[in-house]
């Protein structure tokens, strides 16, 4: 099989990362390896309070690793300076500030200062990228708009615009779907993955919204306390079981069939009979309701849709769910 060699980007070897909290030394990650790979979406997921943001400080040289060292295109980071990081690195933040009176277009144009320096005048080039930006995004029609006056996934799609304007080979995005409806979820994330593929960027999102990760990442980091980073194709990671390192208890399972995280369903003390994908639904209805046990068994069909208790038929689970309480 030919073996395809990707460009890492981005990489660390064995690192410890932490703060100090009154003089006490507080590591969060320790022996941390990563290679961040151009022309990739790689999603980073982690539970909460894991070190996700304390990595990306890392990577943005806001905080100096304690052991070992990151590498950007084989060099230490530690040998740029923050300005020739902003020029190589863009990154768009959970709650950015900016003026409500800014328009999308001057938010842009802010992502060429690491090259045009303090007088922030654009050239004909700064500009040519700038509309480059504007249109990959799909936002070239909001250009005039205030950022008070446009939605949170148009505001999205400004911030990733003003971070592609930057023309950084890396592009890293903490939460970048928080505030967003589930359509502008999937078109932010398939709109990143574009980009990464298009135009050969390495882009690294943090995020917790597991379901638009499956569907658009090329790899996963996992991060949890105390193990090394595992990564991989989602779906390998799903195939190996490897994802449920995301799941906090036994409470919870990664459902292969639905390809998400589920709660552990209770036994049922009777049995559900019909297609697998109603009787899954079924079963959820009955388990939410507190019903666990029945004096017979319950029998589901489709077209027309009809359950059946002891001889009786109920056209919605809600017309069951009475009748059994
Ligand atoms: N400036 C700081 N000083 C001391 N401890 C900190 C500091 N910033 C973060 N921490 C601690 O580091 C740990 C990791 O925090 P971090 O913000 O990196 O987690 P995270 O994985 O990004 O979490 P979340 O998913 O909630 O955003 C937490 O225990 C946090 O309290």
């Amino acid at each position: 099989m030919e073996r395809i060699q990707k460009h890492i980007a981005l990489s660390g070897k064995e690192l410890a990362l932490g703060y100090f909290h009154q003089k006490v030394k507080k590591e969060i990650l320790s022996d941390l390896d990563f290679a961040l790979l151009s022309g990739e979406l790689t999603c980073l997921l982690g539970p909460n309070g894991v070190g996700k943001s304390t990595l990306i400080k890392a990577i943005l040289g806001q905080i100096q690793p304690w052991k070992g060292s990151i590498q950007l295109d084989n060099q230490s980071i530690s040998n740029f300076s923050l300005e020739e990081l902003a020029k190589r690195i863009a990154v768009v933040l959970t709650d950015p500030v900016f003026p409500g009176n800014m328009t999308v277009g001057q938010l842009v144009a802010l992502g060429r200062t690491p090259h045009t320096g303090w007088s922030g005048k654009l050239n004909s080039d700064d500009r040519e990228i700038v509309e480059k930006a504007l249109s990959d995004t799909n936002i070239s029609y909001l250009r005039e708009e205030r950022l008070s006056e446009i939605s949170d996934g148009q505001r999205q799609k400004a911030m990733i615009a003003r971070a592609l304007a930057q023309d950084g080979q890396v592009m890293i995005l903490d939460e970048p779907t928080a505030h967003l409806d589930l359509i502008n979820r999937f078109e932010t994330m398939n709109l990143l993955r574009d980009i990464a593929h298009g135009q050969h960027k390495a882009i690294l999102v943090v995020t917790h919204d597991l379901d638009i990760a499956i569907e658009t990442a090329d790899r996963f980091w996992l991060l949890n306390c105390g193990t090394p980073l595992i990564h991989g194709k989602p779906e390998d990671l799903i195939l190996s079981g490897k994802i449920n390192q995301l799941l906090p208890s036994d409470k919870y399972r990664f459902s292969l069939s639905r390809g998400k995280m589920e709660v552990e369903n209770q036994k049922l003390g009777f049995d559900i009979e019909g297609p697998l994908e109603l009787v899954f639904w079924v079963e959820k209805a009955l388990v939410k309701a507190g019903i666990q046990g029945l004096d017979s068994g319950v029998s589901v069909s489709k077209e027309p849709f009809l359950i059946r208790y002891k001889d009786q038929d109920f056209s919605t689970l809600e017309e069951l769910v009475i009748f059994l309480k």
